[in-house]
């Protein structure tokens, strides 16, 4: 049997009065990676704001495990165990890689074991633990973002375009990260690297005009089927 961690029903988002989000409705069960694919423009980012509540919604359900999160504050919903990772791959700049996954763990008592995993799953990092954050190349950084995402204690992180700007053997890099982080927690990806959504993804979703066009399990298709180019191509 399946659960279902996060269920967003018929979401409606504005900015001023620009209609963005047109009934967005998907689903994620605990343990996926669920890829939320389409042009740019479409509204991937405004639907990880809305579950966020960053956006919040107009109208529309946005429950995990049961329990509305529309109405709540965004830190409200973090407490919850929903992760963001956005697609400036926020982190103090000024702060070593250390420093920044130590105050990603919620419990000073756990910093220690929050280090340790992100050193392990990220070996990376632990080269360049003194390093400051602000100095890393793109790929380094978007692990660090990773990484404090799973030490932050989440069981859904969203990730907002985790491969953007980086040159494809950092993105092979990338994809080897949230492999990794995807044994540990459930991942909601926004991703225009339709390949690597396909690759790294169990089911997807395509959005067009601020609603759900098209989604399945991403074993069905491939990057290059007309059923996905069309929503796809520029
Ligand atoms: N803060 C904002 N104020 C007004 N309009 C916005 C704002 N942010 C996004 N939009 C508009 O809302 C629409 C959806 O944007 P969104 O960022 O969700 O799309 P996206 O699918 O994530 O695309 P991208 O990959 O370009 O980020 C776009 O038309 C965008 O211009």
């Amino acid at each position: 049997m399946t659960d279902t961690l996060l269920e967003v029903e018929d979401v409606h988002a504005y900015y001023g009065d620009s209609h963005v989000l047109e009934g967005v409705t998907l689903d994620v069960n605990e343990g996926e990676v669920v890829a939320l694919v389409g042009r740019n423009g479409v509204g991937k980012t405004t639907t990880l704001r809305s579950i966020m509540q960053l956006t919040p919604p107009r109208k529309g359900s946005v429950r995990y495990r049961g329990t509305e999160l529309a109405g709540l504050r965004t830190h409200e919903v973090a407490d919850r165990g929903l992760g963001w990772i956005p697609e400036d791959r926020r982190m103090f700049s000024q702060l070593t890689v250390e420093e920044n996954i130590r105050v990603a763990v919620p419990d000073a008592e756990n910093v220690s074991a929050g280090l340790e995993r992100a050193f392990e799953t990220f070996s990376d990092l632990r080269d360049h633990r003194k390093q400051k954050a602000g100095s890393l190349s793109g790929g380094q950084q978007q692990m660090l973002a990773i990484a404090r995402g799973l030490v932050g204690e989440n069981d859904l992180l969203l990730v907002d375009e985790p491969s953007e700007g980086l040159a494809p053997l950092i993105v092979e890099a990338v994809a080897d990260a949230l492999t990794a982080a995807a044994a540990e927690t459930t991942l909601l990806l926004v991703e225009q690297n339709l390949p690597l959504a396909l690759d790294l993804a169990d089911r997807f979703y395509v959005l067009d005009h601020g609603t759900v066009v098209d989604s399945g399990e991403t074993a069905n298709v491939s990057a290059d089927d007309e059923r996905l180019r069309r929503y796809l191509s520029a």
